[in-house]
Order: structure tokens, then sequence, then C-alpha cells
């Protein structure tokens, strides 16, 4: 199983600017996360704080219990092995074939030979849809194409926590959505624990098991999709419909005043699209995936505290065997099956 990542009162400010402060979340072992919020709430620098790339200065981000901001130079190097990290554009090395670059962090960081390497390069390669393109330069080949060469040289050290920095910046729907979908069948071979960050609603809505959202230099929630996709806290709301109405302004939060002004002024969006959609599966011939059932329980034990109106919600959009278990246990009020 992936490793589980406990991030308590994390603080992080470059000189006098707050990026965010007091964050804390977990995200659960071989569960798909997706961290949301408008540009510049600092997503990206929370990715980088949790592979020790960018230290707050305040918090703890425990991987399996190691905590990345205390531990020693050694450790960290230890504790990175377990993250893959996919950045915005693959972050590849210009003069480098797609192959050397792939093959690059076996070579820095394994003893292995190159027939080994080589088998799992291809491997990784043809994994991504890049089977036979090893030869190519960075700057020869689309930025999809970048994008794909990234997350396999993220996999191959057979990482425990994925990190994927924008999996749709630079990709079409199409492509985006088989990259998803990638990230689904891994996570149900796998059991690896995954963490996107994006702005994509549709991708919010349909891959992940939890979401979360920076606003305002604070999280402003963090839990399972059922929760997430049901709530009324209006930020959540508004981000995960792309309306103009709500908190969230063109440059972060909206003053009292404009708020006003547009309550008045813009209609309610007609297309609201509310609630749960379903989530994505993996391919067909794969396992289910068993982060997917550890949420369900997760979600089960929540149904309680929500209010009615929620939690109706939930139950009626659960898939018929989950919805009928909820709701026996809500019926004799036990929380924990
Ligand atoms: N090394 C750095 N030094 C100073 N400021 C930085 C540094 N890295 C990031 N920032 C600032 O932190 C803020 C958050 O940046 P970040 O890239 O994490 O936002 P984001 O939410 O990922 O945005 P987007 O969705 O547009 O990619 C920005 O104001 C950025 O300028």
């Amino acid at each position: 199983m992936g490793a589980t990542v406990e991030v308590e009162h994390l603080t992080k400010s470059f000189g006098r600017q707050n990026i965010w402060h007091d964050v804390s979340l977990t995200l659960p072992a071989g569960e798909i996360s997706a961290l949301l919020g408008p540009s510049g709430t600092g997503k990206s620098v929370f990715l980088k704080t949790l592979i020790g790339l960018v230290r707050p200065e305040r918090g703890t981000v425990r991987v399996d219990g190691v905590d990345v901001i205390s531990c020693g130079e050694r450790e960290l190097q230890e504790v990175r092995k377990r993250f893959g990290v996919l950045f915005q554009d693959g972050a590849l090395f210009g003069s480098l074939s797609l192959y050397d670059n792939v093959a690059f962090p076996l070579r820095e960081h394994t003893r292995k030979g190159e027939s080994e390497i080589r088998r799992i390069v291809e491997e990784k390669m043809e994994l991504v849809g890049l089977a036979g393109a090893g030869a190519k330069l960075p700057g020869q080949i689309s930025g999809g194409m970048r994008k794909r060469a990234g997350l396999a040289r993220a996999l191959v050290l057979d990482p425990d926590i994925i990190l994927v920095d924008e999996p749709d910046s630079g990709l079409d729907p199409v492509r985006t959505s088989y990259l998803a979908q990638t990230l689904v069948d891994l996570n149900a071979e796998l059991d690896t624990t995954i963490l996107i960050v994006t702005h994509n609603i549709e991708l919010a809505r349909r891959l992940p098991d939890n979401l979360g959202m920076l606003f305002n230099r604070r999280l402003v929630m963090f839990g399972p999709r059922e929760v997430m996709l049901t709530c009324d806290e209006p930020v959540v709301e508004q981000f995960l419909n792309g309306r103009r109405l709500g908190p969230i302004g063109m440059s972060e939060e909206k003053d009292a005043a404009t708020a006003a002004l547009e309550a008045e002024t813009i209609e309610e969006d007609d297309e609201t699209i509310r609630g749960l959609v379903p989530q994505m599966r993996p391919s067909r011939g794969l396992p289910d995936r068993p982060g997917e059932a550890r949420r369900a329980h997760r979600v089960t034990d929540l149904l309680h505290a929500l209010p009615a109106r929620q939690r109706e919600e939930i139950l009626a959009a659960a898939p018929a065997p989950e919805a009928a278990r909820w709701r026996d246990l809500h019926a004799a009020g036990t929380a924990v099956p």
C-alpha cells in the first residue's frame, strides 16, 4: 500500500508574504486526493513542501511517521525516493533524449545495470503511450508528450506517493482524460497514494477520493468527495461550479462591497452543477481500487455528523450496495461497520 502523508499546522511565508498558515490534512494511504484553489494560492508551494524542497517556518509533514521537515539530509533523500513527482511542464532535461530522461532517476538512485534499466524504462514508456519515442529530444515533441514522459520518469522508482502538479496543463481534454485514467489504473494496480493539484473542475469532480481547497491563505476544507461535492461551503461551491457569484474574486478575496453589488447584479447561474457525479473507474480487467473501499468506510463514519440534507444527497447518489449498507448502519445508529 502507498504511504500515509500527515500534514500538521503547516505555515509558509516568503519574506513578508504569507502563502498559507496552519494547514493540516492527511492524505490517506492508497487514495487519490486533489488540492484545488484559485491561481496563486500556493498549491505548487504545498507540493514542494511535501518533498522538502520548500521549508515551512512551522509545522510537520510525516510520511509514514518520518517528519520530512525535521529529519536529517540522509533520511530526507530516502523519503524523497518514495515520491514520484510530475511537475507542470514535465521538467525534463532539454539536452537528454526521452529515454535518458526517464532512465535518469534509476541511474542516479539505484545500482541497476543498463539491461535492467532498459526493461524498466521501456515498460514505463509503454504505460504512458510513448513506446518507441525514446530517441526524441524534449524540444522535438508536443507538450502532451513531454507531460507523459515526465510521468514515466516519475514512475520508474515505483513510488509509494505520486504528486502531480496540474495534470491538464498543456493537454487537450482527451489527453487529460487519458492521463487521469492512467492515474486511476496505477492506483488500482499498486494502491499508490496520489495527490494532484488542479483547477480543472471536471477532473476534480470525477478523479479523486478526497478534495481539499486552499483559499485566502488557509485550507478551507479537506474531505472525501461525497462530503465535498455536496457541501454548502460557499468557497468550495463557487469554485467547483466556476461561478463568479461567491467569495472568490478576480484577485483573491472580494471585499464586502463588491460581493454585495454582485449579489444584486449577477443572476444566479442556471447551469450550476451540484452534487455527486460518478467517479472514474479503473479500466476493464483491472481490480477494484482498495482505496475506494477504504474511503467508503470513512464516509460511513462521517454520515452521522452531516446535516440531513447532505446525508440524503450522498445516500441517493451512492452505488446500490453501499447505499443500502449505509442506510442500515445509519438506521441502527451504528457509525462503524
Ligand atoms: N521561491 C519563491 N520565492 C518567493 N515567492 C514564491 C516562491 N515560490 C512561490 N512563490 C509565491 O508563492 C505564491 C504561490 O505560488 P504557487 O505557484 O504555489 O501558486 P499556485 O496556487 O500553484 O498557482 P497556479 O495555480 O497559478 O499554478 C505566489 O505568489 C508565488 O509568487
